[in-house]
This record gives structure tokens, C-alpha cells and sequence, in this order.
């Protein structure tokens, strides 16, 4: 520090630059700024997936192809072997049994074949001589070559083929719509054709919607009805889930009793999110028209009929049978000239929304709620007589059959409007035990509904009343027979097994294809529906499943609001939506003589099956006829010969053989005399009101 100077260290100036760019980075960034590179492939971790992938090809190349032509080689032996010995015309004398026959063809052919054979090889030697001489050794390595690229071509094995056998692309179950001959085997296998049968293709497989359809003929006196009834062997054949295979007959024009459609849907068509139903972008409906009730798997709407039939839903518990019934109820709100009768024998909220609308309602399972069904279901009988007797005076122009029509149904002044009855709960007001006097004979509060009921059915299409029933216990023990055969439309939610579902459906439905207990949970408002065969929707299929629209209680409140609203501008609003909500007094001697003299009928009595539907089916001809035939019954009541003839002999019906016109002459029949019928029918119901006076002592 004597301030001397001391050395330092030289200073340098300069600036900051940047690394030189290789090319390698400068492409590399130049690929991953590119907008034509899709994202995917910038990831520099897929390229090198990519090239290491290249590189194990590349090196395994070789020993690939040396096996490849070596399997060439087999297959190509193999080959020219089944050519040069006539295998197939060998196999084909065989199976006809035609082979000594055929020997001296066959050997001939054999011998010519050898010929061509060693004509060929001699020529091709001789070919490849010449081009040596002229061309030197090139000319052989080239031959080698092509020839081992197309030997390896041949014996290539095919990903996931376990040896030569020919796969096709992608899932198993689509191979079908390829190979028609899959379809066929698929066929023999669920055993719907037999081994030597085989299908026609009507329409070639073709994409439809979200999934695949093919239209195929079936060998004559094979029945498209046994294809829809076995439609989960098919499933099992063709390698899918039965939700997703929906067969069908194909009816009207072009169709027959042997011609199928299928459509195998790409995944399971009644999962995704709920469809909405069409009604709420509606100002109003008419109740003629039948309403948009939801989609078949196929995504086809499907519409209800009210008018003219009757519905009885049923499924467990939480599977979506209020929504169903509200749904088909929709068409009743939406038409201001429509009445409603609501009668909820849960009593939770479901239905409130509809007591601002409806003409009676009854919400509650208590025994005052029963009392009120059973006076307002006596007061709408009465109303259908007065009905039937108002239609009897209106003149042909008004009326032309004794049947309610739509300017009837609008017209104020003769007050006969298009009527609702829906009972949600069912059984709630079916199984009430209280005694009940009715016309001397002593029953049960339910059974006298259950009676007034069957009458509503019976009786009320023609004059304008439309019944819609819930269960969630579909047992022959809640809904009583003679009631359940007169109800037209059924749905069927799931339920527990295929006899509740028989009891929802009908007799024998599951055997037909259709059994709602196959349903599941996750399906929630997906059943079968079969629609009144007497409706035009109903006169083409048996049944068909079907996914609801979701209408949630928002949705109801904003349709009952809606329906308020134009029955208030239409002044048709009436009954308890005004705060009139108590039966009329009416004088029911009539109903209760229309419902107790029903017993010779055989609806007021529970009749078992299928006497039931014998009886239900005869009608008045019950009375009219004094013989009817096995064979008729069986068809008409689609029941299977020999289960029907035991458990009818069971009931007492023993069949025997008579005479029948048939043309000019007359032929001998079984079948049963309506005499014995009418007796098992009295049989049951005096067993019956015996059984309930007993009870009761
Ligand atoms: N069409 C539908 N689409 C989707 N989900 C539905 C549909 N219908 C009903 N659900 C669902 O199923 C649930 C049960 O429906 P719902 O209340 O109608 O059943 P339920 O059979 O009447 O039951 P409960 O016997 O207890 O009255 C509803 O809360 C709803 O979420």
C-alpha cells in the first residue's frame, strides 16, 4: 500500500451470444413449430418410440422372412398337393358316396394334373436356362429373390391368426357383417337353422344408426317369431350382448312370417344420457293422438296410444314406473277438452303437481283414500252408463256407432270429454281388506274396486274413458286376473322374475322373447312395451323395449302448469282443480246390479288362467256358441297346446271330439262345449264368494 502500481490480470471486452444451432435442433424445433404436424406427433418420447420400434423391425427382419418363406413353402406344397390329387372333386364323390363312380375321372384328372405340373417346371427350367446363357448369373439370383418375396408373402402370419387360418379385421363381432357365411354358422349355432339349411340375404349388411342391420330369409318353415324368442342364443353366437341384438319380424308389404331384421347396436343402445321428451316443446296436445311415450334401441320414436285402450305399468321399485305413467298422463294434461281422475296411492309428491288440473284426485294410502277411489270409480261407471245411454239418442250423423268420437268427446254441451283414470300404486287400493256389502254379497273394499275397475276397462274405451294403472307388484294376487285380461297396453319395467313379468305382459310372453326381468338395473325407465293389438300400433308387433323419455317433477310441474293454463282459456277446468272435489251423490243400484250381475260374465270372479282368457276371449259368444274348438282357442290365446289342455282339464274343462262344418262336409275337432266352460267359470266363482262368506263367518 505505498502506492505502487501492481499487474493485473488483462481485461477483455465482448458480448453475450448464443450457441451456434446444429441442424439436427434446428429441424427439430422446426417440426415442433409446424402446423401441419399433428400435436401427437411433436412428442419427442413418441418418435423415439417410434425409431426404437423401426429398429427391432428392421432387426428381426430377416429371421422373419426366412420364416415366412419357409411357411410359404408349406403352404404353397401343400397347395399345389390338394390341386395335383383333385381333393375337392375327391371330397365332393366322397359325400355322395359316388367315389368308385368317379375313380376312373379322378385318376384321369390326377394324371393330367402331374402333366401340367411337370410341363410347367420343365418350361420355366428351360426359360431360366436360356436367360443364364444370355444373361449370366443375375438372371437366377433375381428369380430366387422374387421367388422367396412371394413365398414370404404367403406364409406371412397374420397378427393374432394362431397359425393360417384367415381372420378378419377388427372385433369378432363385426366379422359378420363381411362374411355372410359368419352370420349363417352364427345361425346353425344358436341352433335356428339347421345343419344343412341355409339363410337368403335379403339386404346385404349396411350401417344403420349406431350400429349394424342386416334383412336375411330364413329357410321355409323356419318362423321368425322362434328367432326373436331365441334372440340370446343368436346374441351368444355372434359374440354380443343381447341389449345390443334387437331382431324383428318383418311385417306389411315385403315381409313375412320368415323374414328377420336384425340390428346390432355398437354398444349398449339404452345407456347415454336421458332423452328428453318431445312434449315440453309443445303448447298443447290432443288426446286422440297418441303420445310420444320414447325411443326403441334403434332411436325410432315411439308413440302410445290412449284413446280406445287402457295401460297397466309394472316394475319393482325405483325403476322408473311413476315417470312411465306420467309420461303417458302428459297426453291427458296437454288437452284442455281432456278430464282427469288422479288417483296416487303412494301420497308422496309425484302426482301434486297434477291436482291443479285434475277433475278428482286422491292422494294417501289410508282407508279414507280407498273410500274416495271407491266413490269416484262408482261415480265414473255410473257416468259411462249415462255415457252409453246419451250415445244411444245422438243421431248417426253425431254418432255413427255407439262410440265416442272426437267432436263428441270436445262438444261442452254433451259432456262426454276424454277421461284419464291413472292410479299410480295400484295395489295400494287393490289389497284393502275392509268388508264391503256389495248388492248382498259380501266382498272386499279392493275387490269392489278391482270390480269397478275391470268395468272401467271393459266399458269405458268406446265412451271415452282411458284407464292407466301402476304397480310396483305385478303378482296375480294384486292385479286380479279378470282385471289384468282386459287391459289392453302393458309396460313392463324390470321386475323380479319372468312371472311377474308374464303377469305385467301376458301369458307365456317370456317364452315369445320378451321377458322383462332380463332388463337391467342400471336401465332405468327401459321396458316392454306391447301395445293394445287392437290399436294400429299394436296390430304389427307383439311387443318392442323401449326407453322412456325423462320427465323430472320440474319438467311435470311446468306440463300440469301448461295444461292448467289452457284449460282455464278453454273453461274446461272442473271438479277438484276448482275446489269440487267430492263424489256427486249418485243412485248406485245400477252400477252395483252392472257389477254384480257381471258374475255369469266371469269378470267379477278372479278366474284363473287361462279360463280367463277363454272367457274373456269367447265374450258373449260364451253364451252364443255351444262348442268351440282346441285348435282355435290355442291360436287365438297364442297359449302352447299341451300346458293349455292340462291346466284347463285341471279347471274341470275335459276336451272331447265333435263335429265342425269345414266347407262342404264336416270334420271331427277337439275342443271344448262352451256348456263345460260357463259350469268351470260358476264352479270358481261360487268357490270364490263361498271362500270370502267363509272368511268372513
Ligand atoms: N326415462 C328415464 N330415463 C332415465 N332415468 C329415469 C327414467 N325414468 C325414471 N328414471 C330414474 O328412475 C328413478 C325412479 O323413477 P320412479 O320414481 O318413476 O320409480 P318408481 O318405479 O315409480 O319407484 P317407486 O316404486 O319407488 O315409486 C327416477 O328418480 C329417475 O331418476
Amino acid at each position: 500500500m505505498n502506492g505502487d502500481l501492481v499487474p493485473t490480470e488483462p481485461v477483455l471486452d465482448g458480448e453475450l451470444v448464443g450457441e451456434p444451432k446444429t441442424l439436427v435442433r434446428r429441424l427439430g424445433s422446426g417440426w415442433r413449430r409446424a402446423g401441419v404436424v399433428p400435436p401427437k406427433l411433436k412428442s419427442s418420447q413418441l418418435i423415439q418410440w417410434w425409431l426404437k420400434n423401426a429398429l427391432r423391425w428392421l432387426v428381426r427382419l430377416p429371421s422373419r422372412f426366412v420364416s415366412g418363406v419357409g411357411r410359404g413353402v408349406v403352404v404353397a406344397a401343400r397347395a399345389w398337393r390338394r390341386w395335383v390329387r383333385v381333393r375337392d372333386y375327391r371330397e365332393a364323390a366322397e359325400q355322395s358316396e359316388k367315389l368308385a363312380d368317379k375313380f376312373v375321372e379322378i385318376r384321369a384328372l390326377t394324371l393330367f394334373r402331374w402333366k401340367v405340373t411337370g410341363a410347367v417346371v420343365g418350361a420355366v427350367a428351360a426359360v431360366l436356362l436360356v436367360l443364364h446363357v444370355l444373361y449370366g448369373g443375375i438372371v437366377l439370383w433375381s428369380a430366387a429373390g422374387l421367388v422367396s418375396v412371394v413365398l414370404a408373402m404367403v406364409g406371412r402370419r397374420k397378427d393374432g391368426s394362431p397359425g393360417r387360418k384367415a381372420v378378419l379385421g377388427g372385433p369378432r363381432t363385426l366379422a359378420w357383417t363381411m362374411d355372410s357365411q359368419l352370420l349363417v354358422d352364427a345361425f346353425r349355432d344358436a341352433k335356428l337353422i339347421g345343419k344343412d339349411e341355409t339363410l337368403r340375404l335379403v339386404e346385404r349388411a349396411a350401417r344403420v344408426g349406431e350400429g349394424w342391420a342386416v334383412t336375411v330369409d330364413l329357410p321355409a318353415t323356419r318362423k321368425a317369431a322362434d328367432v326373436i324368442k331365441h334372440r340370446d342364443a343368436l346374441a351368444s353366437a355372434l359374440a354380443v350382448d343381447e341389449v345390443q341384438l334387437i331382431v324383428e319380424r318383418v311385417r306389411g308389404r315385403g315381409g313375412h312370417a320368415g323374414r328377420v331384421a336384425l340390428w346390432v347396436a355398437d354398444e349398449d343402445p339404452y345407456a347415454g344420457s336421458p332423452l328428453r321428451t318431445p312434449l315440453l316443446d309443445v303448447e298443447r296436445w290432443d288426446a286422440w293422438r297418441p303420445v310420444p311415450f320414447g325411443r326403441d334401441a334403434r332411436n325410432r320414436r315411439v308413440d302410445l296410444p290412449l284413446v280406445w285402450t287402457s295401460l297397466l305399468v309394472g316394475a319393482i321399485p325405483r325403476q322408473g314406473k311413476t315417470f312411465a305413467t306420467r309420461l303417458a298422463a302428459t297426453g291427458l294434461v296437454l288437452d284442455p277438452y281432456a278430464r282427469l281422475y288422479v288417483f296416487d296411492g303412494k301420497g308422496g309428491k309425484d302426482w301434486e303437481a297434477a291436482e291443479q288440473i285434475a277433475y278428482r284426485y286422491v292422494c294417501g294410502d289410508e282407508l279414507e283414500h280407498a273410500y274416495a277411489v271407491r266413490d269416484h270409480l262408482v261415480e265414473l261407471v255410473a257416468e259411462v252408463q249415462a255415457r252409453y245411454a246419451r250415445m244411444a239418442t245422438l243421431d248417426d250423423e253425431i254418432c255413427p256407432e255407439s262410440k265416442i268420437t272426437p267432436a263428441i268427446s270436445r262438444d261442452a254441451d254433451l259432456g262426454m270429454p276424454i277421461t284419464g283414470v291413472v292410479i299410480d300404486e295400484v295395489q295400494v287400493f287393490l289389497e284393502n281388506a275392509t268388508h264391503e256389502q256389495v248388492g248382498g254379497k259380501k266382498t272386499t273394499l279392493g275387490a269392489y274396486i278391482a270390480d269397478l275397475l275391470t268395468y272401467l276397462v271393459r266399458k269405458g274405451p268406446a265412451a271415452g274413458v282411458v284407464v292407466i294403472l301402476a304397480t310396483q307388484r305385478p303378482d296375480s294376487n294384486t292385479i286380479p286376473s279378470r282385471l289384468r285380461a282386459v287391459l289392453g297396453s302393458r309396460f313392463a319395467l324390470r321386475v323380479m322374475d319372468w312371472r311377474d313379468s308374464n303377469i305385467v305382459l301376458g301369458e307365456q310372453m317370456n317364452t315369445r322373447g320378451y321377458d322383462a326381468s332380463t332388463l337391467l338395473p342400471s336401465h332405468k325407465g327401459v321396458g316392454i312395451l306391447r301395445p293394445d293389438g287392437e290399436t294400429d300400433a299394436g296390430a304389427d308387433m307383439i311387443a318392442m323395449t323401449v326407453r322412456t323419455y325423462y320427465m323430472p317433477n320440474a319438467e311435470w310441474r311446468v306440463i300440469c302448469a301448461r295444461g292448467r293454463a289452457l284449460r282455464e282459456a278453454a273453461g274446461t277446468l272442473a271438479g277438484h282443480a276448482v275446489g269440487d272435489g267430492a263424489a256427486r251423490s249418485i243412485d248406485s243400484t245400477s252400477v252395483v246390479k252392472a257389477i254384480v250381475s257381471g258374475t255369469a260374465d266371469g269378470w267379477v270372479v278372479d278366474l284363473p288362467e287361462p279360463l280367463a282368457a277363454v272367457v274373456d276371449y269367447l265374450g258373449e259368444e260364451l253364451d252364443e256358441r255351444e262348442f268351440v274348438p282346441t285348435s282355435e282357442l290355442v291360436e287365438a290365446l297364442e297359449v302352447e297346446a299341451v300346458t293349455f289342455a292340462r291346466e284347463m282339464s285341471e279347471l274341470g274343462c275335459k276336451p272331447l271330439r265333435q263335429y265342425v262344418p269345414d266347407g262342404e262336409t264336416s270334420r271331427r275337432v277337439r275342443g271344448y262345449l262352451t256348456a263345460d266352460i260357463r259350469a268351470a267359470v260358476e264352479r270358481v266363482a261360487s268357490d270364490e264368494i263361498g271362500s270370502q262368506g267363509g272368511d268372513q263367518a
